[in-house]
């Protein structure tokens, strides 16, 4: 499924936190959305989730507008793994990976087998099958994450957004989330703060400041030395880690531009 934003803008309180946006995601593309913090990544996720109505623009999938759509009808398309994302703490692990089937139900009529089989192959594809029939409240951080996942899989959409999906998660299940994320043939966008994952996995990148897109394409056009120094103050180069994949290492942060204002000096002591 293709997903398009045309010139997206969100404001609150009078302040705009999503500037503008037009982006275009084909049907099967894996594409990173990144940013500094407070740059507007989980907000323009958001929008593009059918969650918020942007204040000026349009979210179309497959060119359908879908601001009049109801939240039934966006769910049986979209499936949106929030950033610390709660459910309630009775569930079981399997009863939350459930709740993916709920756009597709009939509350008389409950789980049919279909439903089960699926909810049990999203566990098997997350490694939670072990975990089935574990209380909710019992799961460490990571393993709560991925049951979050679990439940979008389950929830057979053509597109998955996801918002920061690899925080609490140790670097194996980091890996195999990005692998299965770029290996489905589902849409993807995923907002990521680690660039060099982004840059491993991701087809394309979206560059994200303060609120704006600034730059998107291949991972090696938008991960220059220029744009990171720009966009996220930190001295960096981009260019092949140990075993050839494109990387980002860091010299250091850059200074902060007021910093010169905070230095003590002699004068002052
Ligand atoms: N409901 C809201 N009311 C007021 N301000 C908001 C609201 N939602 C977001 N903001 C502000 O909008 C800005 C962008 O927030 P957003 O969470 O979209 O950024 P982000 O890029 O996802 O950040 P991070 O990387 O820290 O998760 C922040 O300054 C945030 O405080």
């Amino acid at each position: 499924m293709r997903i398009t934003a045309e010139n997206v803008s969100w404001a609150v309180a009078g302040r705009t936190i999503v500037d503008g946006v037009s982006l275009d995601v084909a049907p099967g593309e894996t594409v990173g959305l990144i940013g500094p913090n407070g740059s507007g990544k989980s907000s323009l996720l958001r929008c593009l989730a059918g969650l918020r109505a942007p204040t000026a623009g349009v979210v179309r999938y497959d060119r359908e507008p879908i601001h009049a759509w109801s939240a039934r009808r966006v769910a049986r398309r979209v499936a949106f793994v929030e950033q610390a994302a709660d459910t309630d703490s009775e569930l079981r692990v399997v009863d939350v990976v459930g709740l993916g089937r709920t756009p597709f139900g009939d509350r008389w009529r409950g789980f049919d087998a279909r439903d089960r089989a699926v909810v049990d192959a999203a566990l098997a594809r997350l490694g939670l099958t072990g975990l089935r029939e574990r209380a909710w409240k019992a799961l460490s951080g990571g393993e709560r994450q991925r049951a979050h996942i679990a439940r979008a899989l389950a929830q057979q959409p053509y597109a998955i957004l996801l918002d920061e999906p690899t925080n609490h998660l140790d670097v194996k299940h980091q890996l195999e989330l990005l692998a299965l994320l770029a290996g489905t043939d589902q849409t993807v966008l995923v907002a990521l703060h680690d660039l060099s994952l982004a840059a491993r996995h991701c087809d394309r990148l979206l560059l994200l400041r303060g609120g704006r897109l600034v730059a998107a394409g291949p991972p090696k056009d938008v991960l220059t030395p220029e744009l990171l120094a720009e966009v996220f103050e930190v001295d960096a180069e981009t260019g092949p880690d140990a075993l050839g994949h494109l990387a980002v290492s860091y010299r250091g942060p850059l200074p902060h531009p007021l910093a010169d204002f905070d230095t003590p000096t002699e004068k002052d002591s």
